[in-house]
């Protein structure tokens, strides 16, 4: 059976809310406005690092601060879970897909700590083999080793299935085909990232792996 990488943020489980409130206690502490749904929304998907530069850009803060700022944001980072949900039947069909004899792995670029706190927390952990964040290797997402080095740990190459304009470009990057999750964080068209199918339920998942793996056969 053919390997499946996941991505989390936007993919498996809704989590900006819980990310917004994390970066706006850190914004309150400097007396600027708090981020809308909206724009956490739009600072996601290049991992930690990447979404304080363009919190602190967005609010006018020094950029001598982004050290501090990502260390505060870190600290306050999903230490509970009340504003974050699985999307609808994701533990469901990530059984389906382990029962039906696929390796399941998972590359995000939320750092790791927090990829284990939040999967845990959602009784996600048991279903996969190989788990790396954003801060697992020293390059992320778009750059193709952390997905490789997933799919490596699941014993081939197979289908990387997320929600964002970074994990289309990661796909492409390592030659395997995309499964988009359209009701996740991407800023684009679906059509613009070029996915070998898309998807916004994940009921249908199943099949429509069974249909690419049938023909990437
Ligand atoms: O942390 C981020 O920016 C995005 O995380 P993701 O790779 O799971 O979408
Ligand atoms: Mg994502």
């Amino acid at each position: 059976m053919i390997p499946l990488v996941f991505d989390l943020d936007g993919t498996l489980i809704d989590s900006a809310p819980d990310i917004r409130a994390a970066a706006n206690a850190v914004l309150d502490t400097r007396g600027v406005a708090p981020l809308t749904l909206a724009e956490t929304i739009s600072f996601i998907g290049a991992g930690a690092p990447t979404f304080v530069a363009r919190m602190r850009r967005a609010r006018d803060l020094p950029e001598a601060e982004e050290g501090d700022l990502l260390a505060a944001f870190l600290a306050g980072y999903e230490t509970d879970h009340a504003l974050t949900a699985p999307y609808p039947q994701v533990l469901e069909t990530l059984a389906r897909l382990r029962e039906a004899g696929h390796p399941l792995g998972l590359c995000t670029n939320k750092p790791i700590g927090p990829t284990h706190g939040v999967l845990k927390h959602f009784g996600l952990t048991p279903f996969f083999a190989s788990v790396i964040g954003g801060d697992s290797l020293s390059v992320r997402k778009p750059d193709p080793a952390p997905l490789k080095a997933v799919f490596d740990a699941l014993g081939g190459l197979g289908l990387y299935v997320g929600d964002s304009e970074t994990d289309a470009a990661t796909a492409e990057a390592l030659g395997v085909p995309f499964l988009l999750f359209t009701k996740g964080y991407r800023k684009s068209a679906p059509e613009d990232l070029r996915p070998a199918a898309q998807f916004s339920d994940f009921g249908r998942l199943p099949e429509i792996v069974a249909e690419i793996s049938a023909r990437t056969r």
